[in-house]
C-alpha cells in the first residue's frame, strides 16, 4: 500500500476532522498546509528552515520540472527528494492547471495538449500517459492525474467537456502508472455546476483512487461560490480517503475548507505575498513595506513566537525590502509560512479537543481580513 490515510477524531458540529496520512516519506498530520516549491524549491527557504517551522510535505510542479530542468536529469540525480534535499513527503501537480494558465496554449484535444513553454517558446505535448510518466521520474511520494481545469467564468458546455475528458483522462493515468511506492490521486472538476460535480465524482470514485482533490476553484470565482461547490462537493468524496482542495488559501479559505471536510491545501499565496512585503499575523494583514511601520519596532505579528518574530522588527525587514535585499524575502516568507503551518496545527488541536468551530470564530473575529 503505498498510501495510507485514517480519521483519527471527527468533529460534532462540522465536517472537520483530524486524519493521519502515510506516505513513503512520512506520516502527515492532516488538516495539512503544503508549502508551494514549483521549481523544486519553496522560494526563498532550505528545507532546513522548512522543517524548523513545521513543514510537512510539499509541492512541487510536473509543469515547470518537465520544462526545466527536465524530468531525466531529476531522475538521475535519484529523484525529486535526492535532487532538493527533502526527505518528507512530496505531492506533485500535474501540469493540467499549469499548461493552461502560464503556456501559450497551442491546442487541446482528447490526446493531450500542445503547447509552447514560457520560458522559451518550444513547442511541447503533454498527455495523460506523458504526464504520469514524468511524475514517476520525479518520484514524488503523491501524483495527480493530468486533468483539464476550465476557466472562470466557463460556459456549462465547456464544462461539461472538460468533465468528461477530465474523467477519459483519469483513467488513461491510472492505466499509465506503474510505480509501487506512489499515490495516484483523482480530481473532481465540474466547475460551479452542481449536477456536473455529481458526475464527476460520480466517475472518479467509481475509479478508486487513494485520495481525491477538488480541482477548478480558487480560479476566479467568488469565495462563497467556492464554499457553496465545496458543500455539496465534499460529501460525494469517500469519507475514508484524503481530501485535497487544489490552490487554497487564506486563513479564512482555510478555515472554512476544514468546516466543510477538506484535508489537504496548498497555495503559492503565503510565499508570493511575502515577496511583495506582505505579512500574515493574527490581527490581519500587515503590509510592512508601508511608510508607516519605518519606526514600528514591534515584530511582525506580536502573538507569533517564530524565529523572525523573536528576533526582527517591522521597521528593520521594511528596510530590506525597501532596499531590495534577498534577507527581506526570506524573512517575510519564513513567518508567512509558519504562520498558516501554526493555523493548521492550531486547528487540528481545536478539533482534537472539541472547541473547532469556537476556534474558528474566535481567529475570524480578529484576523479582520484587512490591513492593519
Ligand atoms: C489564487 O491563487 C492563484 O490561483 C492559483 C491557485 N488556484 C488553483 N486552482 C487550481 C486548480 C487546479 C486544478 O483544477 N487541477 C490541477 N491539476 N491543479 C490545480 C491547481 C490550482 N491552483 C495560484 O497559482 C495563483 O495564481
Amino acid at each position: 500500500m503505498t498510501i495510507a490515510f485514517e480519521v483519527i477524531k471527527e468533529c460534532k458540529d462540522t465536517r472537520a476532522r483530524v486524519g493521519r496520512l502515510y506516505t513513503p516519506h512520512g506520516v502527515v498530520d492532516t488538516p495539512v498546509f503544503m508549502p508551494v516549491g514549483t521549481q523544486a524549491t519553496v522560494k526563498a527557504m532550505s528545507p532546513e528552515e522548512l522543517e524548523e517551522i513545521g513543514a510537512q510535505i510539499i509541492l512541487s510542479n510536473t509543469y515547470h520540472l518537465y520544462l526545466r530542468p527536465g524530468a531525466e536529469i531529476i531522475k538521475e540525480a535519484g529523484g525529486l527528494h535526492r535532487f532538493m534535499h527533502w526527505n518528507h513527503p512530496i505531492l506533485t501537480d500535474s501540469g493540467g492547471f499549469q499548461v493552461f494558465s502560464l503556456a501559450d496554449l497551442r491546442q487541446i484535444n482528447d490526446e493531450g495538449v500542445t503547447f509552447r513553454s514560457h520560458i522559451d517558446g518550444s513547442s511541447h505535448f503533454l498527455s495523460p500517459e506523458k504526464a504520469t510518466e514524468i511524475q514517476m521520474a520525479l518520484g514524488s511520494d503523491i501524483a495527480m492525474c493530468f486533468d483539464e481545469c476550465p476557466p472562470y467564468p466557463a460556459s456549462y458546455e465547456q464544462v461539461e467537456k472538460a468533465v468528461k475528458r477530465t474523467s477519459s483522462w483519469a483513467e488513461r493515468c491510472l492505466e499509465a502508472h506503474r510505480r509501487e511506492d506512489q499515490a495516484l490521486f483523482g480530481i473532481v472538476q465540474g466547475g460551479v455546476f452542481r449536477d456536473l460535480r455529481e458526475r464527476s465524482a460520480a466517475e472518479l470514485t467509481a475509479l478508486d483512487f487513494p485520495g481525491y482533490a477538488i480541482g477548478g476553484l480558487s480560479v476566479g470565482e467568488p469565495k462563497r461560490l467556492m464554499y457553496e461547490v465545496l458543500d455539496y462537493t465534499v460529501p460525494l468524496l469517500p469519507a475514508s480517503k484524503p481530501r485535497y482542495l487544489m490552490g487554497v488559501g487564506t486563513p479564512d479559505a482555510l478555515l472554512e475548507g476544514v468546516k466543510k471536510g477538506v484535508d489537504m491545501f496548498d497555495c503559492v499565496l503565503p510565499t508570493r505575498v511575502a515577496r511583495n512585503g506582505l505579512a500574515l499575523t493574527s490581527s490581519g494583514k500587515v503590509v510592512v513595506r508601508n511608510a508607516r511601520y519605518a519606526r514600528d519596532y514591534e515584530p511582525l505579528d506580536p502573538e507569533c513566537d517564530c524565529y523572525v518574530c523573536r528576533n526582527y522588527t517591522r521597521a528593520y525587514i521594511r528596510h530590506l525590502l525597501k532596499a531590495n535585499e534577498i534577507l527581506g524575502l526570506r524573512l517575510t516568507t519564513y513567518h508567512n509560512l509558519y504562520f498558516l503551518i501554526r493555523l493548521m496545527a492550531k486547528i487540528r488541536t481545536a478539533v482534537m479537543e472539541g472547541y473547532f468551530l469556537k476556534f474558528a470564530e474566535e481567529f475570524m473575529a480578529k484576523y479582520l481580513e484587512k490591513e492593519v
